[in-house]
């Protein structure tokens, strides 16, 4: 039988929840009080169509993933659907003409160019949720501006007529020594999601690693995956085991080659950018005293299954459910480096969840000057596989990592702002920027391949020292955004 939307509309508050998605109904009013990010966003749109607002958050097959077959009540006629009348958004209006006025992909010449054109074209919850970070974003900055108390020693008369980025990363061969990290909430920038990625990713033969929180499906992201394209896993673990031995055992069978467990986020972070937009979700009325959990963001409604009783305990438990390489993803020094080699996993990413997590935290890259040293005096550099992320938006700054010994470098950000911008042209440009940009300093600082790299070309000695004066980084401040907060907050 097809509904009408008069039928839905008759259920539209917390005694009875009927919720229209993709042309279907379906009651989720005994959903309400589990659904993580809150009753009041779903009560928004009780007995309407919540498409619009679904998509950005959750995989298309959440419903017949988690909604027992009798909540799902068949398709509804749309075209007696009465459409949300949506008032002439003033903003709105002046940011699709910021991406009429967009310059050509071909005039990015770096990755700074793709978050300028982001933050003025982006919708502010998705820029604020892929541009913040925890507390006063020392760390975020810091990540980045890190990387330039680092200075290079480079070698001359070294023939470097042909230059090879290659390498391996976890025994797969690819093109260059990067990768695509996780980030959460793809479809918040492009609505395609994160398969975007994926096919950028096939184009260049880079890897991506798949996160827990993506837009799209598992499946979704697997599927689109191309010929011996390979992918990596982001876990975060759930305080449900049954279901993150599902979720691990499913992707080694879907045949991911690596699984990458998040280490550094027993709770998400405070991004106030993420929060304070949720002050001004037009009609969100929390601004009315509802109650709403006051720290929720997107960040927070979406993480309220992570476990933050994972500890070193639980390693032999991974160890025995699959035969994926483990990484621990956020390890955060060198101590904990030892330890995870100790525990017989096969790497770890020197991060800080890109300044998202532990404000104050050090950059992955500082942490890496550290590690590399202690782990040759005790002959683990080849027991244990070293990626570091954080802050990377030069070629320079993935030869600094690889000098120091680092395996990969993993980005996240610059990949989010170039698919929100430009799509897959967008995130394959940025691919190949950082590509010649690595081909021509590789000449010049003297190395034909990968495995010429080494920690002499390099002077570290102000990496450790915060206070020193970094050349003033104009570019990449001129594109920092500080705050957002509606002008009509600051009366
Ligand atoms: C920018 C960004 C990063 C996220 C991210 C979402 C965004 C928008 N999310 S989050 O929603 O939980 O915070 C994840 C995530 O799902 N899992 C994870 O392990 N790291 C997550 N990270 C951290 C990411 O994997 C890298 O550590 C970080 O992005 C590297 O810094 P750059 O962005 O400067 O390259």
């Amino acid at each position: 039988m097809v509904l009408t939307g008069s039928d839905v509309a008759k259920h539209a508050d917390e005694k009875s929840c009927w919720v229209i998605i993709h042309g279907k109904a379906y009651d989720v009013t005994e959903f309400l009080p589990e659904h993580p990010g809150g009753e009041e966003i779903i009560l928004k749109y009780a007995g309407k169509d919540a498409t619009e607002e679904f998509d950005p958050i959750h995989p298309r097959d959440t419903l017949d993933k988690y909604l027992e077959k009798s909540k799902h009540l068949g398709p509804v006629d749309m075209s007696t659907v009465a459409q949300e009348v949506k008032k002439e958004d003033p903003e709105e209006a002046e940011r699709q003409q910021r991406i009429a006025e967009m310059p050509s992909l071909a005039q990015c010449f770096n990755l700074h160019d793709f978050e300028a054109i982001a933050r003025r074209t982006m919708k502010k919850a998705a820029w604020g949720y892929y541009s913040s970070a925890a507390d006063d974003e020392i760390t975020m900055r810091e990540n980045h501006s890190a990387y330039h108390r680092i200075w290079f020693r480079p070698q001359i008369l070294v023939d470097v007529s042909t230059i090879d980025l290659s390498t391996t990363m976890l025994g797969t061969k690819v093109d260059a020594p990067f990768y695509i990290t996780a980030t959460a909430l793809g479809k918040l920038g492009h609505p395609e999601g994160e398969v975007v990625l994926t096919r950028a990713a096939h184009k260049h033969n880079v890897v991506q690693m798949i996160p827990t929180l993506a837009s799209c499906s598992f499946d979704e992201l697997v599927d689109a995956r191309q010929g011996n394209q390979v992918q990596w896993l982001q876990l975060y673990v759930n305080k449900d085991r049954s279901i993150t031995k599902k979720i691990v055992q499913e992707a080694e069978r879907r045949g991911c080659k690596g699984l990458f467990i998040t280490v550094d986020a027993p709770q998400l972070g405070r991004r106030e950018k993420d929060m304070r937009l949720k002050f001004t979700d037009t009609g969100s009325n929390v601004q009315k005293g509802q109650k709403t959990d006051t720290s929720q963001g997107a960040a927070r409604a979406i993480s309220t299954f992570i476990d933050p009783s994972l500890s070193w305990a639980d390693i032999p438990w991974f160890q025995s459910i699959t035969k994926m390489p483990i990484i621990l993803k956020g390890v955060q020094r060198v101590e904990d480096v030892l330890r995870a080699a100790e525990a017989g996993v096969q790497g770890v990413v020197l991060s800080n969840h890109g300044g998202r997590q532990l404000d104050f935290a050090r950059s992955g890259i500082e942490i890496l000057a550290e590690t590399m040293p202690v782990l040759r005096q005790h002959g683990l550099d080849k027991k244990i596989d070293v990626f570091v992320d954080g802050g990377v938006r030069r070629g320079t700054d993935i030869l600094k990592a690889l000098c120091l010994g680092a395996k990969g470098v993993g980005i996240g950000r610059p990949f989010l702002y170039a698919m929100s911008t430009y799509g897959q042209a967008g995130v394959e440009r940025v691919m190949q920027l950082l590509k010649d940009e690595m081909e021509m300093n590789m000449r010049l600082i003297g190395a034909a391949k990968i495995e010429d790299l080494h920690p002499g070309l390099l002077d570290t000695r102000s990496l450790f020292v915060h206070s020193n004066s970094t050349p003033v980084d104009s570019l990449s401040l001129t594109t920092y955004d500080p705050l957002i907060v509606p002008a009509q907050r600051l009366k």
